[in-house]
């Protein structure tokens, strides 16, 4: 039964929206059968993913569906280059509200496959519900490593060096214009870091040439210094991170200035979606040579040192320690 006014079932939205986006992935199986099946190639191991996104936590009810999607793709593709592995395939869980309609749901699969040609990666399947609570979406994603390659967090060592790709602390200001706190005159600027907290870059060319260079990595996510932390405490030391090594967009510095606050929220707000690594210092000019050939900054920002595992000192440039009210974000 079909009537064109009336709003579509569960199973006609997933013919409409969701089969056309897993047709390029033949282990989706057209989503015809219960689950998918797939294969990982001699000589890789899986990586597996999970992140979710709520309205009203993750991003703004009325962003455009685009970004929405965007975002939950990009950030476990985030994760999933953090390990060094490529993008293969990801599965989705949608709970929306009832009064989700039609408009909202295609532009936000047209987003999805936008994204899915840009990073190469295919819908393997998914889940569709309904919720009395706000938007909430959720990607589990898997990519392919080298076995027994990928890169841990744990692999750190004292004496190593800290590098960060593109830069810190846009989305975290974008965030502070967002929410009215901050207001910017600079249409330009304010764009670039609303488009940071939106559609984050994740340097998925990155994470799997840094198998063999970097010893530890992770993705920034919480803030850079909760992140610094995460690494640090994996690996059982602490850090040393030098606040005015750590790279800033034009638009961000401009917003910053010298107010020690702002500087602060760069470092700890989250959301970069950028690569957090240690390695040897050795590998120094690799590391700058790679940054060259894929066209993505690389800026050594510290050092891992003895001390409390998970302890980062953030220093600024006179080499005083630097206040910080909290290290990262905290989901409770
Ligand atoms: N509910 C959960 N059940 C099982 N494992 C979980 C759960 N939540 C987190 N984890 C695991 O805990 C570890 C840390 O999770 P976390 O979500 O902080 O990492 P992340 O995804 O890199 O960061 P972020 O979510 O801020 O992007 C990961 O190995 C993750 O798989
Ligand atoms: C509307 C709105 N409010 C706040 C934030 C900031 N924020 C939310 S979750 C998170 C950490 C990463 O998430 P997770 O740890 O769940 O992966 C950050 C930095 C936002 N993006 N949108
Ligand atoms: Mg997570
Ligand atoms: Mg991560
Ligand atoms: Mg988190």
């Amino acid at each position: 039964m079909t009537n064109a006014s009336a709003p579509l079932g569960e199973f006609d939205r997933i013919t409409r929206y969701f089969k056309p986006l897993a047709a390029g992935f033949p282990g989706a199986r057209g989503l015809r059968d219960d689950a998918a099946v797939f294969g990982v190639p001699p000589g890789f191991e899986l990586v597996v993913t999970a992140d979710a996104m709520v309205a009203g936590v993750h991003f703004f009810p009325d962003d455009s569906p685009g970004d929405i999607a965007a975002k939950l793709l990009r950030t476990n593709l985030s994760d999933l280059t953090a390990m060094g592995a490529e993008p293969l395939a990801y599965t989705l869980t949608t709970a929306l509200p009832r009064d989700v309609g039609e408009a909202w749901l295609s532009a936000f699969a047209a987003g999805l496959g936008e994204d899915q040609a840009r990073f190469n990666i295919g819908l393997a399947g998914g889940d569709s519900v309904s919720t009395r609570g706000p938007i909430t979406l959720s990607v589990t994603a898997f990519g392919l490593v080298p076995a027994g390659r990928a890169l841990p967090r744990w692999g750190g060592v004292v004496g190593d060096r800290l590098f960060v790709s593109g830069c810190i602390g846009d989305a975290a200001l974008g965030l502070e214009i967002a929410y009215d706190r901050l207001t910017l005159d600079d249409a330009a600027a304010r764009e670039h870091l609303l488009r940071r907290l939106r559609r984050p870059d994740p340097r998925t060319t990155l994470g799997p040439r840094l198998i063999g260079l970097a010893s530890g990595a992770l993705d920034v996510s919480d803030g850079l210094v909760a992140d610094l932390g995460h690494l640090c405490e994996e690996s059982g030391c602490a850090a040393r991170l030098d606040a005015a090594s750590v790279p800033l967009s034009d638009a961000a510095r401009g917003v910053i200035g010298d107010d020690p606050t702002r500087l602060a929220l760069a470092l700890t707000g989250g959301d970069d979606y950028e690569l957090l690594f240690s390695a040897p210092d050795r590998a120094t000019p690799a590391l700058m040579a790679l940054a060259e050939s894929l066209g993505v900054p690389i800026t050594a920002v510290g050092w891992l040192e003895a001390g409390v595992p998970g302890t980062v000192r953030a220093l600024d440039q006179r080499g005083a320690p630097l206040a910080l009210l909290r290290r990262g974000w905290d989901h409770f």
